[in-house]
């Protein structure tokens, strides 16, 4: 009875661990985000951008932000890897999606894996924050620009952001992070998978 008790009070009052995806194709600059997420969150000195290599692997960056708990997954972006992504969908409440704005010869294929990411059915209800990244360089297309180019079919449904940042100086970080813990603390994939973990004796 107690462990029964003990479970629902669980469920009810801990703090979920939000797992957030960062997606996007190589070079747009998702491990030099994740670095700086990691000093402006924590007293970590994040890898400085002159130190970051193209991921093969998975990164991860444990961070509380914004009164969450954050567990971000950043994947390599190549043509080769971009199979394994859908391999961290089922457990991803949140997706962040790179692009680098100010290189239009790759906005096409940045195009097309979000829209296969958009169209894939483990990532269904997940809020998606749409970065237009490196807007410390000139030539840089704003968010709304981004928006316009992009023109997303599959969004009815997808609380999203379009959000311009800059990896390298912060610019934009704090406020896209915010708006994603406000969108995933009541978003209803989370409760999904609040549930799941629930049932599954994980919470
Ligand atoms: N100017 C500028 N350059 C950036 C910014 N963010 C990343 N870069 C540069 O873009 C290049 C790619 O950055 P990464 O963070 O390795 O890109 P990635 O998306 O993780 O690439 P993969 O791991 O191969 O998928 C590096 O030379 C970075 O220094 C930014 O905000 N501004
Ligand atoms: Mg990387």
């Amino acid at each position: 009875m107690f462990s029964l008790f003990y479970g629902l009070w669980k469920y009810l009052f801990s703090k979920t661990e939000f797992h957030v995806l960062i997606l996007g194709i190589d070079k747009s600059g998702k491990t030099t985000l994740l670095e700086k997420l990691k000093s402006l969150y924590s007293n970590l000195e994040g890898l400085p951008p002159d130190r970051i290599v193209p991921t093969v692997g998975l990164n991860i960056g444990r961070l509380e932000a914004a009164q969450a708990k954050l567990v971000f997954w950043d994947l390599g972006g190549q043509i080769g890897l971009r199979t394994i992504w859908e391999k961290y969908y089922e457990e991803a409440h949140a997706i962040i999606y790179v692009i680098d704005a100010a290189n239009p010869s790759n906005f096409e294929s940045s195009k097309s894996a979000l829209e296969k990411i958009l169209r894939h059915e483990d990532l269904r209800g997940a809020p998606l924050l749409i970065l237009a990244n490196k807007q410390d360089l000139p030539g840089a297309i704003s968010a709304e620009e981004l928006a316009r180019y992009l023109d997303l079919k599959e969004l009815d449904e997808r609380l999203y952001m379009f959000e311009a940042i800059s990896a390298y100086d912060g610019m934009g970080i704090k406020n896209s992070i915010e708006w994603l813990v406000e969108v995933m603390e009541r978003s209803k994939r989370t409760e999904t998978l609040r549930m799941r973990a629930g049932a599954a004796g994980q919470v």
